[in-house]
């Protein structure tokens, strides 16, 4: 099994079961030899963390939000995300630029042209290739119906900023992750996130395997309980 550093981030709109298999997965992982570090965007440094109280809590127009979102990102990128991955470990974010061209691109309609740019400059210039443009090796892309998600929302938690928008958002916000997955499919696997948590667990967890980076007795067991 390959020990290099390994990049998979968790995308798809609110409540679509990202968080839940986060854990299950470093686990997973752990239970194999590996060291995780898991994280989260908006987040992951005390800097971050701040930003994303900010994101989440203050209106703003959309390029704030775009330049607070990769304010951010490039906080965590360089003081977390890089050395991990240059120490060998894997690393499982929630969301990472995906999230940003879905909701500030797709579901606030600001420019892909401009978050493209800003994509290039934060995640290019770090640690052993400044050339590179750091990106997950790996999207776990949790598609579901919005109208589902939020139900399962409603009895779950109480809304923040983003999660209280409306159907048409969540409807643009899935439909720009679509698009990015289209652009990208050797980078994203789709996961069905509407079946069972047991199906979920199992979809991941084949992705996973197929591609060498877990044994197979893990697609048996295991999953969010
Ligand atoms: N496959 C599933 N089927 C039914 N409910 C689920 C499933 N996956 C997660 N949930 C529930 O849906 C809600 C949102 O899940 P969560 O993991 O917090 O989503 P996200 O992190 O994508 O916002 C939680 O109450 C969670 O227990
Ligand atoms: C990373 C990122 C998140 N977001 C939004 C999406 C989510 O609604 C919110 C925080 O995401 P999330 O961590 O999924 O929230 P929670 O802890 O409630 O599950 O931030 C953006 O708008 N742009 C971004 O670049």
């Amino acid at each position: 099994m390959a020990t290099r550093g390994l990049f998979i981030s968790f995308e798809g709109i609110d409540g679509a079961g990202k968080s839940s298999h986060i854990e299950p997965l470093a686990e997973a992982f752990r239970d194999q030899g590996r060291t995780v570090t898991r994280t989260r965007e908006p987040g992951g440094t005390p800097l971050a963390e701040s930003l994303r109280s900010l994101l989440l809590g203050e209106a703003m127009d959309p390029l704030t939000e775009a330049l607070l979102a990769f304010a951010a990102r490039r906080d965590h990128i360089c003081q977390v995300i890089a050395p991990a991955l240059a120490r060998g470990e894997v690393v499982l974010c929630d969301r990472f630029t995906d999230a940003t061209f879905a909701y500030q691109g797709a579901g606030r309609g600001f420019s892909t042209e401009t978050l493209s740019i800003l994509e290039r400059m934060v995640q290019t210039g770090i640690a052993l290739e400044p050339d590179l443009m750091l990106e997950p090796h790996l999207t776990l892309w949790f598609d579901l119906p919005p109208a589902l998600a939020a139900s399962r929302l409603e009895s779950a938690r109480a809304p923040d900023r983003f999660e209280a928008q409306d159907a048409d958002f969540f409807a643009r916000v899935a439909q720009g992750y679509a698009e990015r997955a289209q652009s990208a499919p050797q980078r994203f696997v789709r996961i069905d996130a509407a079946q069972s948590r047991h199906s979920v667990w199992q979809q991941i967890t084949q992705a996973l395997v197929r591609r060498g980076w877990l044994a197979i007795m893990v697609a048996a067991g295991g999953g969010p309980r």
